[in-house]
């Protein structure tokens, strides 16, 4: 497996708070990797580092050949669009959009046509078990439903890294291990690397990799068997 993804001591700050302080790691492509720690350590901002919502001030963030701390707003936010799938913890949808726009939208930006991309967003949203979301909007959705209409928009575009940042955090845990299990095997099935953010040692234990994050640094790197 070749290098996918790096931080290199990455450092950034929240006014005087130092959430991340020479964090480091690499991840393979089609590995999928779990990031942990306590609530504070860091983890999501090092999620967000790595996919390019925000910049660190100290440090690089490598995505294949590219310096993604080096591109501006409008560059990271075309890689994300082309390559990432990002599922936020509280879903991050287009609160003005149904269920259905939300998913197809990327799809049209992506290329294809309207009913096209309408139509592959009822697929999705059917895999992963929201066909009853197609015409809500966001605020109509359950916590769970969300999580659900986030996770189809974010594979729907056939991304090369899925970034998600507490994915099953507002279902019960037989929901959540569902979910997952649709995430992990269809990351598997094309190969797409996963960077998952989760305090849950269960959900964990589902990634090849775990990475414990510490005071805004990578504490320990261990083998999680699947
Ligand atoms: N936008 C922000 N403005 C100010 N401080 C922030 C911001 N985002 C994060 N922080 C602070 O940076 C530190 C790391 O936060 P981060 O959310 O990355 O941790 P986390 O490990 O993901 O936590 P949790 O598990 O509770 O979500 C914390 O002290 C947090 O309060």
């Amino acid at each position: 497996m070749s290098p996918l993804l790096q931080a290199r001591d990455a450092g950034l700050s929240f006014g005087r708070t130092r959430a991340l302080r020479g964090a480091s790691l690499t991840i393979d492509a089609g590995e999928v990797v779990a990031i942990s720690g306590p609530s504070g350590s860091g983890k999501s901002t090092l999620l967000h580092c790595l996919s390019g919502i925000l910049v660190p001030d100290a440090g690089e963030i490598h995505y294949g050949g590219t310096r993604l701390d080096e591109l501006d707003e409008d560059a990271r936010a075309r890689l994300r669009r082309e390559a990432f799938g990002i599922v936020f913890q509280f879903g991050g949808l287009v609160p003005e959009l149904t269920a259905a726009e939300n998913v197809a939208v990327p799809l049209m930006f992506g290329g294809l046509g309207r009913a096209e991309a309408a139509g592959a967003a009822l697929e999705w949203l059917g895999r992963v078990g929201a066909d009853d979301c197609a015409p809500l909007r966001p605020g109509d959705l359950s916590g769970g439903q969300t999580q659900r209409v986030a996770l189809a928009r974010a594979l729907a575009t056939g991304p090369k890294v899925v970034f998600a940042d507490e994915p099953t955090g507002a279902l019960d845990s037989a929901a959540g291990e569902q979910l997952l299990g649709l995430l992990l095997t269809t990351a598997r099935e094309h190969g797409t690397t996963v960077v998952l953010v989760t305090h849950d040692n269960r959900i964990a234990a589902f990634a090849d990799r775990e990475i414990v994050v510490r005071d805004g640094a990578v504490a320990e790197a261990a083998e999680v068997s699947r």
